[in-house]
Formats: C-alpha cells, structure tokens, sequence
C-alpha cells in the first residue's frame, strides 16, 4: 500500500491551479446518461471517483472517451441493467444512477452507495422524492428496485436539506410528466451546475441555488457541451495549508463568491486574504486568532472543509470551538491529529481545539477530508517525517496533490510500504 510522506515546516508559496469540482463531476457524469445523444464535459477533475463513475457508464453500455480534463459520454446504447453490487458500493455518488436511470427507463436497480463513511449517511429524502414521483421502491439483498410506470411531478417537502436528494430529485423530474416542485433544497454551488447541465440537454429547470426548485418535465434530452464549476472543496484545502504553514499562496481558478464562508473565518483569525476575480491570494502570519467554527449548509461553512480547518485551528493561540451541523460524528481525524500532539477534546457536535504544537507521526487517513487535515498538519511540522497511510481516500478528491505541493515548496512524496 501507498503512503503520504510529509517533511514539512517550509511556508507554501506559488500558485495552484484549481480542477473542476468533484462533487460536480460525480453528479455530471450520471445526468449525461438521461440524454439520447452525446455530452461532452470540460474542466473534469483526474480522480478516481470519476474513474470508477467511468466503468460504472461503461459497464450500462455508454460509451466514455476520457482524455486528461475532458469526457465525451454517449449513452444512446445504455441499458437499464441490474447493478446490486460491484463498482456501486466504491463511491457515495453513485445514488445518482438511481434517478438518472429511472428518469431514461423507469427503472433502476442500483446497490446501496459506499463512499466515506465517518458516519450513517441515509438516502431516505432521495426514497422519499422518488415514491412522491411514483416509483416502487423495494430492497432486494441490499440493493435497492426502483420502478416506475410513469413518473409524474410532484411537490416534495425534503426534511433535511440534502445535496444528493435535491440533484437526484432533479434528475428524475426532468424526464416526469409534468411539475415537479422541491422544497427545502440545498444550495450548493454543485446543485446549480447540475441544473446547467440539464437545462443545456434540454430540461427545464428553474430555481437552483435557492431552496424552491422547479422542474418541468420534457420528454427527451439532447447531447450539449458544458464545463464544470471549479473545486470549492479543494480550493478551501489549499487556501487553508497555504494559512497553516504561514505561506503566501495564490489559488487560481476558483470562484471567490463560492469561498466567502472560509475567507471570512479565516480573515477573523488574522489570515490575510487577497480577491481577484478568479483567484485568491493567501498570505499566512505568525499568529492566529482562536476562532469558533460551525460547518453548515451552504452558504455555511462546508462540512468537507471542517476537518482540513481543524488543523489550522491547532496553530492558535487559545481556544477554537469547531462544530459541525451536516454530520454531527465527522471527527475521525481526531484522535490521528492527537497522535501528532493536537489537544481536541470531541463534546457531542463540536471539537474544542486548543492551540499546541505538532509533531510529525505515522497516521491513517480514514476518510477523504480527514486524510486533507493530516496533510495539513503534516506541512506545519518542522523536523521528522509524518507518515500518512490510507492515500487512497485522498486520491478521492485531491488530483496532483504530490505535484501541486511540490510546485508550491513542499517537500511531499508517496513511498510504497
Ligand atoms: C457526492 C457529494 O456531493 N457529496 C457531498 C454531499 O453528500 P450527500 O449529498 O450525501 O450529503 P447530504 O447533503 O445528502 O447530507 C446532509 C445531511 O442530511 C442527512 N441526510 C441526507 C440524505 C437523506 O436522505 N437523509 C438524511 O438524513 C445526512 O445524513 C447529512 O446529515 O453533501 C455533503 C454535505 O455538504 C458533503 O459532505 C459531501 O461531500
Ligand atoms: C464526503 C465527501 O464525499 P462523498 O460524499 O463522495 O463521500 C467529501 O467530498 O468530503
């Protein structure tokens, strides 16, 4: 198995480009499917999750030509075929099969979704839109039959504010009789991307981005071109590092409006904080602020950026409250930041951080974000190797990481156990 090797204690400093949005890509790559003809996506970030999504589409009979940041996917000879098991239980994203399929065909077998797992991520609210747009749904051994005779609109009040049940919901609705109305809706920039996509196949969506979306079915979609939002998540992970180790970094290729909730937290900590219109420049200071943090829906601060920040917050100089309202038990990285000398004590929904030095250690990353935080706090150690196993969760969402790091002065490495 692969390892991340960190020597750190050097200040970042240079520019890094950001890729398209993960979380936009994972939900793209299924909403091509719901077209007869081809889609081509641009600005696609290199990650083993579009990966995986890739031989998901193949093995349904679309065919993908992937080259570098670009996808061309035809779907006209996919099928609606059974996938209980397999591929389906590498990635949280792959609950998009399920509305994607069942808006194309009526009906879709899909086995429950894997992805990180720091802690149970029901699909209740995506179950309870489909049913509200007439499917059955029944398990069978784990994997869930969702049928439809035809799916008609419906007005859907979601309990929760879900980023998957409000792009899934959409996906089915586009190809529904009639009107479709989700209250309740996330916000997330990806959700308004998704409904970019579908609108330029031919759907008529209104209302993404605000917590009323309208979706009025058409009865088939088209091939268009579209180009993906920059990666929020990543671009925060980078601004956060480039804080952490007191460096001077220029994040390129965001989209500043998307980052406010980060730049704002960390302006109040005494980071300084540069805009321009597509980059933001970061420039670390000796001392920082504790400050209290609570991950929210969007325009919140998000949850994926609540365990890279817990890092910084041990580079202060009293006390951080850091609490997270999406996923109340989204602390494993915790007890991996104590091996390398962080104080956090977990109180129910929030991590109370005192600011201490680190030290370089062996850790596992056992999520995706939760591997980002070791990273960053890898990067603040001066003297020693920290030594981060679990890459793989990582690669999920971080492309070039090895390479953006060392373009930006750190000394980073993967070794092979
Ligand atoms: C592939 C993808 O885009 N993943 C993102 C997406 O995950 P995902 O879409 O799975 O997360 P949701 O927005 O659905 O989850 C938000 C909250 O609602 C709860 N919930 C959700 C659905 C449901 O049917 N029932 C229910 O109770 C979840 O347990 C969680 O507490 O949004 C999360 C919250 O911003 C991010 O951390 C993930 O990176
Ligand atoms: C939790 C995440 O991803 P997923 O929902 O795909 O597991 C994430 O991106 O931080």
């Amino acid at each position: 198995m692969e390892k991340l090797m960190i020597a750190g204690g050097r200040p970042l400093r240079g520019t890094v480009q950001i890729s398209g949005a993960k979380n936009s890509a994972i939900a793209l790559i299924p909403a091509a499917i719901l077209s007869e003809t081809a889609v081509t996506l641009d600005n696609l970030p290199v990650l083993s999750d579009v990966a995986i999504y890739t031989e998901l589409l193949q093995e349904l009979g679309a065919s993908v030509e992937w080259s570098k940041d670009q996808m061309m996917i035809d779907p006209s000879r996919l099928l609606s075929r059974p996938m209980p098991n397999g591929n389906v239980k590498k990635l949280r994203a792959s609950y998009y099969l399920m509305g994607a399929l069942l808006g194309r065909f009526g009906e879709a077998t899909i086995g429950l979704p894997g992805g990180c797992n720091f802690e149970p991520r029901p699909i209740d609210q995506h179950i309870k839109g489909f049913e509200a747009l007439g499917a059955r749904i029944t398990n069978e051994n784990g994997a869930l039959h969702i049928q439809a005779k035809e799916l008609r609109g419906a007005k859907i009040y979601l309990d929760v504010v879900s980023v998957g049940a409000t792009i899934n919901i959409m996906l089915a609705a586009s190809r529904a009789k009639g009107v479709t109305t989700i209250e309740n809706a996330a916000k997330e920039p990806e959700i308004i991307d998704v409904a970019t996509l579908l609108n330029s196949m031919g759907a008529k969506i209104k209302g993404a981005g605000t917590e009323t979306i309208r979706i009025e079915g058409v009865d088939a979609l088209h091939g268009c071109r579209h180009s993906i939002i920059p990666d929020r998540i990543q671009a925060g992970t980078y601004m956060i590092a480039a804080a952490a180790t007191r460096g001077d970094v220029i994040v390129d290729n965001v989209i500043p409006k998307h980052m406010e909730a980060l730049t704002a937290k960390l302006q109040e900590m005494g980071v300084h904080i540069y805009e321009m219109d597509e980059s933001i420049r970061v420039v670390g200071q000796p001392e920082y602020e504790s400050v209290d943090v609570k991950a929210l829906v969007y325009p919140g601060f998000a949850t994926d950026l609540q365990s890279p920040m817990s890092s910084l917050l041990t580079q202060t100089r009293g006390v951080s409250i850091l609490s997270d309202y999406v996923y109340s038990n989204r602390f494993k990285h915790v007890p991996e930041l104590m091996r390398m000398g962080a104080k956090i004590k977990v109180e129910g929904r929030s991590a109370v951080i005192e600011g201490s030095p680190l030290s370089a250690a062996k850790v596992k990353a056992t999520d995706l974000r939760a591997g980002a935080s070791l990273v960053i706090a890898g990067l603040t150690i001066e003297g020693g190797v920290t030594e981060i196993s679990g890459v793989e969760y990582i690669d999920r969402g971080y492309d070039h990481l090895v390479t953006n790091l060392s373009n930006l002065g750190a000394e980073v490495w993967r070794q092979n156990d």
